[in-house]
């Protein structure tokens, strides 16, 4: 069975993240706040603020894995259908690692079949996020590399805690490898084209301060604080009638998302082809085993 259909599976029968089987919060959230859980992610949701929290609790560092990349997926789909919401904010489950990005173990000694297939669901997940009909914002309470940086940059707004430690930015290059088209897209949208090209190139890695000056974030705020004005700041958004800010949205965003669109297939086989590169495969390596080797 497909990874997909294999994770529906689990999520559906009986799945409390099932329709409309959210379930009360046992403590905690506002009046009438629901909980649902799947492996990979926990979803508050509360109907009266019309506003639910995804949190990543993928551990030990919410990579995106083929699971993770499935499971954010099926959970945002089933928040689009619920009527009772309109905004998401995401965030760790955990402070301290929004997203270590992409899971390397996904593009490291594997077949061309499996990199396709993963690389199609970072694709749909990108597509879902960034043409989301809901207001969407982050609450950075932890480190953002590369695909956790891009996570963000789907959102309408990101706040980000106040933490010299988390960083955030598209560090490919850093890696051996690049950000494509699309990535790089998403941040011209969001701080321009040279900001852009000095970040990618460098692969760097901005600290709060930084991502506050270069436009990345738009707020910086003590770190207990970044979901609770992440919820502040979703209720202006909210304020603004659904259809009028959906409609600015899309046109805003087409363009980008039209150009991948247009090219998915051919982005795909470039991946595939530059990943499974005997050059690029060593140097995933090399960084995956300098990662391990601390804790070893
Ligand atoms: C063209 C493609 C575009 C690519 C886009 C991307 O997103 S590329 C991605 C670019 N991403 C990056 O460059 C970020 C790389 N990661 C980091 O810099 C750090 O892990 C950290 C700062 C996120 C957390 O530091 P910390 O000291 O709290 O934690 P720690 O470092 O001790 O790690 C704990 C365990 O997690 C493991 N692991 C970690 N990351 C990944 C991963 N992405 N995947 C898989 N595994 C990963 C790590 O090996 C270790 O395993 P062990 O020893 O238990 O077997």
């Amino acid at each position: 069975m497909a990874l997909v259909a294999r994770v529906r599976a689990l999520l559906l029968p009986g799945s409390r993240l099932r329709g409309a089987t959210l379930g009360r919060a046992a403590n905690g959230g506002g009046a009438g706040a629901r909980r649902a859980l799947s492996h990979r992610v926990l979803v508050e949701a509360d109907p009266a603020a019309g506003v639910a929290v995804v949190k990543f609790r993928n551990p030990p560092v919410n990579s995106l894995s083929l699971e993770m990349l499935t499971e954010l997926g099926i959970c945002l789909e089933k928040l689009e259908n619920d009527k009772t919401v309109r905004g998401i904010v995401l965030t760790a489950d955990r402070p301290g690692i929004f997203s270590a990005g992409l899971d390397l173990t996904e593009m490291c000694g594997r077949n061309p079949a499996h990199y396709a297939e993963f690389w199609k669901a970072v694709q749909e997940l990108w597509l879902r996020l960034y043409q989301s009909n809901m207001a969407l914002g982050a609450a950075i309470n932890g480190t953002c590399p590369a695909g956790g940086c891009l996570l963000s940059l789907t959102c309408d707004y990101r706040i980000l805690a106040d933490n010299p430690k988390y960083t955030i930015g598209l560090n490919e290059t850093q890696l051996g490898i690049f950000a494509p088209f699309w990535f790089k897209d998403t941040m011209v949208n969001t701080i321009g084209h040279r900001a852009t090209e000095r970040a990618l190139q460098l692969g760097l890695l901005f600290t709060p301060a930084e991502a506050l000056q270069v436009g990345l974030v738009d707020q910086v705020v003590p770190e207990d604080q970044v979901q609770s004005t992440a919820l502040s700041v979703m209720s202006q958004w909210l304020a603004i009638p659904d259809h009028a800010r959906q409609l600015t949205k899309t046109m805003m965003r087409k363009a980008t998302v039209d150009q991948l669109l247009k090219h998915r297939e051919a982005d795909i086989q470039n991946f595939v082809s530059f990943i499974s590169r005997d050059s690029i495969q060593k140097v995933l390596q090399v960084y995956l085993q300098k990662l391990r080797k601390k804790n070893h």
